[in-house]
């Protein structure tokens, strides 16, 4: 059975007061059902005290970027290798931020994938199109490309370290969220690719997440498509019980 997985990327957000609220707000959430997960991805400067407060609850803690070399003169980066030392256990690669703010490309966060498998850490890899690429219609071959070029040279076996995010970028921090019909293509179309690069098997074992407007009142109607494993939010995680609500629809 697919891991179903809530995850809440915090962005460059919330002052620390703000932050213990939140971390107080959702530490004692606990899910009935085995195969849930809640994970949350503050900034760098509050992961010590995520992992504080969350690390012995069932709630999973991870960092919102990581660098592909293992140390060295690369100020203002924090590498694969310290997060993994630090005790964070997932990392997200490649989200549309990165890669639009500043500028990395396939080939850079292929390196971050490896670097971050090669450590032990979980990869959350972000992937999905802007809106220009949506209206012409070509957001499948656009999607599928980064899958190519950044993941699919990975091994089955690193495969199950993986976890999928299809963020469209037209529907990030917009209220715009894709309907729950376009999510599930797109999770369908990425299924797919990953059956026809590994196996079925490895197709049906990949959780892939949707990422975009996702709220407490869109989140039932999206988590129950087939091929939605839960979501990957931004806006609405940085309120406890939004996000508890959100983790509820899973
Ligand atoms: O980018 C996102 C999560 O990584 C989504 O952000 P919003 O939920 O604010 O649209």
């Amino acid at each position: 059975m697919r891991r179903k997985i809530v995850a809440g990327n915090y962005k460059m957000n919330l002052n620390p007061a703000e932050v213990a609220e939140l971390f107080d707000g959702i530490t004692d959430y606990h899910f009935i059902e085995e195969n849930k997960e809640m994970k949350v991805f503050p900034p760098f400067i509050y992961l010590s005290e995520a992992l504080a407060k969350l690390g012995k609850s069932p709630i999973t803690v991870g960092a919102q970027n990581g660098y592909f070399e293992a140390k060295g003169a690369f100020t203002g980066e924090i590498s694969m290798a310290q997060l993994k030392a630090f005790e964070v256990e997932s990392v997200l690669v490649g989200h549309s931020e990165r890669r639009e703010i500043f500028g990395e490309d396939n080939a850079i966060i292929k390196k971050k994938v490896d670097a971050a498998l090669a450590e032990g850490l979980e990869v959350i890899f972000c992937c999905g199109e802007p809106l220009e690429v949506r209206e012409e219609g070509t957001q499948k071959d656009f999607v599928i490309k980064q899958l190519e070029e950044s993941l699919f040279h990975l091994s089955a076996e690193q495969m199950k370290n993986v976890v999928i995010a299809y963020e469209p970028i037209w529907a990030i921090g917009t209220g715009k969220t894709a309907s729950s019909a376009q999510a599930d293509e797109m999770h369908k179309d990425i299924r797919a690719a990953i059956a026809g690069k590994y196996s079925e098997d490895v197709a049906q074992s990949t959780s892939i997440l949707y990422g975009g407007s996702v709220k407490p009142d869109n989140a039932v109607e999206l988590f129950a498509c087939e091929n939605v494993d839960g979501g990957l939010v931004g806006g609405a995680c940085l309120k406890a019980a939004d996000f508890i609500a959100i983790a509820n629809a899973l």
